[in-house]
């Protein structure tokens, strides 16, 4: 797929304006430090709006491998350089928004793989969380996991009816990692609720989610869903862009700090989990309920 990136004169660049976090010294592995063109994204800019529309686009299930989320985490980047103002974040699937991890590339995995894996979720959801872009995630169908992360991660979600919601790490005996778990907390109206969510494994319809809090405003079609996304942009005034991405920043600052001093912590234990052989087993047997289905 072909990337269409459209210079945006109007707008001012917020990645020069807005100090940047301070990153820690160690530069973390992945496997997506490449310059290859974009295989399982689009996106295109409308330069009137100066709004970004970044699809995914990885079928069946638009599942989270390293090249995936290293093509949506430069695209981000891209986008902040090119004086864009706002991002959409959608999915080209009419079911899945995104099934989170690719399951199949963690199972039977080596070590250097799962670091990869590990890494490119751990910089995807930094980019994502601390861009001062406008983000949006139109869930325009189910968000499990690492698809949830991505919605929650983004500032405002709009979600379409009849699909499910949620983090369900521990229904298979593995803890939140802890900014995974700020990110829910930053987000929902209650930190108990979260709390109650993310122990319990909660997955959410698109009807409950509403009332929840987990997402913001339901849209009966992709095409409304897109409307309320540019009218969310656009509640923003072009005059305070850069008051609004530096508040945004100071919201975010700690939980990105706390990421930052965790991070290697957080791969270990990711690491050490997935090799565990009865992690593998049961990993195996979930793949192969997923098949089952059919
Ligand atoms: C369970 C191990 C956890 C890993 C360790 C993580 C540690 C904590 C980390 C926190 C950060 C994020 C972690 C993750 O994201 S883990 C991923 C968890 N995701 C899931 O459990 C979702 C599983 N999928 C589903 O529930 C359903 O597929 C879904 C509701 C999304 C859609 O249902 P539907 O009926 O519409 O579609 P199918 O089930 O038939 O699926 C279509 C095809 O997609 C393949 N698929 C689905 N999910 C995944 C996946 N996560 N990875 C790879 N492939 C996936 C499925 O097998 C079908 O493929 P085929 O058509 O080829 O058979």
């Amino acid at each position: 797929m072909a990337t269409r990136i459209i210079h945006l004169p109007k707008y001012s660049r917020l990645s020069c304006l807005v100090k940047p976090l301070t990153i820690s010294a160690r530069t973390f592995a992945t496997a997506t430090a490449s310059t290859n063109p974009p295989q399982f994204t689009t996106l295109s800019v409308d330069d009137r709006t100066g709004i970004a529309t970044l699809t995914l686009n990885r079928p069946p299930a638009n599942a989270l491998n390293a090249l995936f989320m290293g093509e949506i985490q430069r695209s981000i980047t891209d986008l902040e350089k090119e004086n864009c103002r706002g991002l959409i974040l959608t999915s080209s699937s009419q079911r899945i928004f995104s099934a989170g991890l690719d399951l199949k590339e963690c199972y039977k995995a080596d070590v250097a793989s799962l670091e990869g894996l590990w890494c490119a979720l751990q910089n995807l959801w930094r980019t994502l969380f601390s861009t001062p872009l406008i983000t949006v995630a139109l869930i325009n169908g189910h968000a499990i996991a690492g698809g949830c992360m991505l919605a929650v991660s983004s500032e405002y979600r709009i979600m379409l009816p009849n699909f499910k919601i949620g983090v369900n790490e521990t229904m298979v005996g593995l803890a939140v990692p802890s900014w995974l778990m700020d990110t829910y907390i930053n987000i929902m109206p209650s930190r108990r609720i979260a709390e109650w969510d993310l122990t319990s494994s909660r997955i959410y319809s698109s009807e409950s989610a509403l009332k929840a809090g987990l997402v913001d405003e339901l849209a009966s079609s992709k095409e409304e869903a897109l409307q309320k996304s540019a009218a969310f942009i656009d509640s923003f005034s072009k005059r305070t862009l850069m008051a609004r991405a530096i508040t945004k920043q100071q919201f975010r600052a700690e939980i990105l700090r706390n990421f930052e001093q965790n991070r290697q912590h957080d791969l270990d234990i990711y690491l050490s989990t997935m090799q565990k052989p009865s992690m593998q087993e049961f990993l195996g047997e979930y793949l192969q309920s997923l098949d089952a289905k059919k």
